[in-house]
């Protein structure tokens, strides 16, 4: 496997608490991987330690062969976080502009990625003026114009519909096949279905990483739903 993301013995503190006590997973490239597991669990703060943004008790964290957070890395690594990372007072297209500046895109990048993230007719509309959902797909936008080679997506799709959520998936499904690597967190099961692995985190904990089809094998069940409660039961038993 041509590995993308190596995390090894991470360890990470949060105030007092130890948020992930020793994790290990190898992440490779041209696939779409999705972060499951409760309100608390780590998801973000592994993110973070990929972006190379959060700081880190002990472990090593490679990005495309190098410590996450490089100034190479950060050209390389799209991050997009929970909470909007665009600039509320800008249009959508002053947004990618600048963002397209500072990754050295081109202007008809920012038309495509427009496209992609079906926010054409919104280009001169102010970020701040614009729905949740929008701004999401703006922040996603910020980090599709740079086209970097590995995604971190937080929550990515929350509170969009669903016709909107399954073409975001379908976007993602074609970043993976062009050869980029994404890591998706999300709280929906049925989002799970569509990665082709699926790490699931409980208290800092890996306690499944599978396919969905190899987890729904492994919990004796159809439903992700109830896989994960069975995994996560049988691990607290
Ligand atoms: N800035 C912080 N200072 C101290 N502890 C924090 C901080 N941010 C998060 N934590 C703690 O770290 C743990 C993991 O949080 P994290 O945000 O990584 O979880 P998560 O799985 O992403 O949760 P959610 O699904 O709710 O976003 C939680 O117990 C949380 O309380």
């Amino acid at each position: 496997m041509n590995k993308s993301i190596e995390v090894d013995r991470l360890v990470v503190q949060r105030g007092r608490s130890t948020v992930l006590p020793g994790l290990d997973v190898a992440i490779g490239a041209g696939s779409i991987t999705g972060l499951l597991g409760p309100s608390g669990s780590g998801k973000t703060t592994l993110i973070r330690c990929i972006a190379g943004v959060q700081q880190i008790a002990s472990g090593t964290v490679q990005v495309l062969g190098e410590p996450a957070g490089t100034p190479r890395n950060r050209a390389r690594v799209g991050y997009v976080t929970q909470a909007s990372s665009v600039y509320a007072d800008l249009t959508v297209e002053q947004n990618l502009r600048y963002f397209a500046d500072l990754a050295g895109a081109t202007r008809t990048r920012i038309d495509e990625v427009l496209g992609l993230v079906d926010l054409v007719s919104h280009r001169s509309a102010l970020t701040g003026n614009l729905s949740g959902g929008q701004r999401t797909r703006v922040s996603l936008a910020a980090a599709l114009v740079a086209a970097p080679e590995v995604y971190l997506l937080d929550e990515p799709t929350v509170g969009l519909d669903p016709v909107l959520r399954r073409d975001l998936w379908q976007l993602f499904a074609d970043l993976a096949s062009d050869g980029a690597t994404l890591l998706v967190s999300s709280h929906v099961m049925d989002e799970a279905a569509r990665c082709d692995r699926v790490l699931l985190l409980r208290d800092g904990h890996l306690i499944a990483d599978d396919t969905p089809a190899g987890l729904r094998a492994d919990a004796g069940t159809d439903d992700l739903d109830e896989a994960f409660l069975r995994i996560a039961e049988r691990e607290a038993a």
